[in-house]
């Protein structure tokens, strides 16, 4: 199995309980949401390659560091996944996002592809997929699969609350990929969704219930 990597950080934690809290409105639940992902991104971005760049300060010539090139792609996967893409970009300006529209048949629990649009240059970007819900592990691993089939070569998976099914689930289709989330909750209910979990992420950022 591929790294999980569990993000307990008290800054993300402390807001996963409001985003968990059922009288958490839209607002603060996408402001929330933003924010823990800017707080994530800066854990899952850890290992990018840096290289030695010379500066001038007001005092001297000196040598510092920068990123090394290395270019990013943000895939949310919509809709819910949508709503970690900002934080990110506030500290990844320069990453590409592309979209993959998926949703989960409420009958099956399997993902129904509608929507993709990537960068045209998917295999040279270190992908960090986002979705905040892993619950059957079918969408993401389905997300990752298309993103593989495009081309991409560098793949992250970084969510919010994960079910120990999604974990293996997607550990087992897709070894290479390491996922990063901030909780790994209990099971699963009857109809697939997270317990404790949040409710729906999409609902709840977009206020469609
Ligand atoms: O791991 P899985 O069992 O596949 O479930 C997780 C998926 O379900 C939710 O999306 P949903 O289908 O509700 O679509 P939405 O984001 O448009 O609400 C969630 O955002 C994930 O994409
Ligand atoms: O708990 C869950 C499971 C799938 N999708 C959600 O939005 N929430
Ligand atoms: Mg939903």
């Amino acid at each position: 199995m591929k790294k999980v990597t569990l993000i307990n950080h008290p800054l993300v934690q402390h807001k996963l309980s409001f985003i968990r809290d059922k009288n958490t409105g839209s607002k603060d639940f996408r402001e929330l949401i933003e924010e823990v992902a800017m707080l994530m991104c800066y854990e899952v971005t850890r290992d990018m390659p840096l290289e030695e760049i010379e500066i001038e300060t007001p005092i001297c010539t000196t040598k510092a560091k920068a990123l090394s090139g290395k270019k990013v792609g943000i895939v949310p996967i919509l809709r819910a996944g949508l709503g970690m893409v900002d934080g990110m970009l506030k500290l990844i300006p320069a990453a590409k996002v592309g979209h993959i529209g998926l949703y989960r048949d409420p009958e099956t629990l399997k993902p129904v592809e509608y929507y993709c649009k990537l960068p045209s240059d998917i295999g040279e970007r270190d992908i960090i997929v986002t979705d905040p819900m892993l619950a059957t592990g079918g969408s993401a691993a389905d997300a990752i699969t298309l993103l593989k089939q495009r081309g991409a070569k560098s793949i992250k998976l970084m969510c919010l609350i994960a079910a120990p099914e999604g974990l293996e689930y997607v550990s087992e289709q897709h070894l290479d990929v390491d996922i990063y989330t901030a909780a790994i909750d209990e099971k699963l209910n009857d109809h697939g969704y997270i317990v404790p979990g949040l409710g729906d992420a999409g609902d709840r950022l977009f206020g469609t219930k």
